[in-house]
């Protein structure tokens, strides 16, 4: 006969650990938890004196002042940490703390403001602001991407956040990027993307330009057309992602194209590929200025 089938009840109660026992595991798990975040902390601080000498090797090569900020670095950083998370830690967590991990260390290296237009929304900019750079790193609302822009023109190693979409009333801000030692974009934020982000407003990071750590993955071009119309506007859809503010002056538009030239997918668009597609569709381009670069967009699937 199964003597389980007949008498079960002993066999579950001998699964719940008596009362002490009970106290004692906490006791053994929680000394366990104290172990593991003295170690966090000692990596931590284990991580800031390499940051140091890091410091000391940049002044040396005669790396450039203003900010230490590096996209292509944080980039790959960004997309390894997500690729290889798994555990019930929801993977918003870790990028958050990875997130204040890397732009504290950046402004302990070198410090910054981050100055973000708040005209198309200020919660949601906020937000996305104090995720990625956390709450060392001083924040200055601006009302108007042009007010951003010019801050970062004055100061010497200032991030600026700006929409990365065609925000109402905002006007064609990145010309203000065209000039030989104006700001340019330098990334594009978040750097992983999901659809249920906690922080997933779309912005573009401006910053003096990058020599060392640039990322050209994306070429972001200024674009001054004529005759734009609606079928431009097809043509252009699958070769770039393109912010348009009409243009009177030109009869035509002002276009910010996101150009992807090259990345882990690499494809043939280049800017010649889209002022050919422009041609074809009856517009002309006036004068075309390269206004910054960027990673690709990096999006994350959840497993399951
Ligand atoms: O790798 C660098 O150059 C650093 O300055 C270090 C570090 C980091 O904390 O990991 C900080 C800032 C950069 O944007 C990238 C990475």
């Amino acid at each position: 006969m199964n003597k389980n089938a007949t008498s079960p009840a002993p066999v579950q109660a001998a699964a719940v650990p008596a009362p002490t026992e009970a106290v004692a595991d906490l006791s053994v798990l929680r000394a366990e938890i104290d172990r593991i975040d003295a170690s966090m902390h000692a990596l931590l601080i284990e991580r800031s004196q390499i940051v140091d000498r890091l410091v000391q090797v940049k002044r040396t090569r005669g790396a450039e002042g203003g900010s230490a900020f590096r996209p292509a670095r944080e980039a790959s950083m960004m997309r390894r940490l997500v690729d290889r998370h798994r555990g019930i830690l929801p993977l918003d967590t870790v990028e958050g703390i990875w997130r204040v991990i890397i732009s504290t260390f950046t402004y302990v290296q070198a410090p910054y403001a981050v100055h973000a237009d708040l005209a198309s929304g200020e919660a949601a900019m906020r937000d996305a602001s104090r995720f990625h750079f956390g709450f060392t790193v001083p924040f200055i609302g601006h009302m108007g991407a042009s007010g951003v822009v010019a801050a970062v023109a004055r100061s010497r190693g200032d991030l600026g956040l700006v929409p990365a979409f065609a925000a109402p009333g905002a006007g064609a801000w990145w010309t203000a990027l065209e000039g030989e030692h104006a700001p340019k974009i330098i990334a594009r934020l978040p750097f992983v993307e999901r659809a249920d982000h906690p922080a997933g407003l779309p912005v573009f990071c401006i910053a003096h330009p990058v020599t060392d750590g640039a990322v050209t993955e994306v070429e972001a071009w200024s674009l001054h057309v004529s005759g734009w119309n609606a079928q431009a506007a097809r043509a252009l859809a699958p070769l770039a992602e393109v912010v348009a503010v009409p243009d009177r002056g030109l009869d035509g538009a002002a276009l910010l194209a996101s150009i992807p030239v090259g990345g882990e997918r690499v494809n043939d668009v280049s800017l010649d590929t889209v002022l050919a597609a422009l041609r074809d569709s009856g517009a002309s381009v006036r004068a075309a200025a390269l206004v910054g670069s960027h990673a690709s967009r990096y999006t994350h699937q959840p497993q399951g």
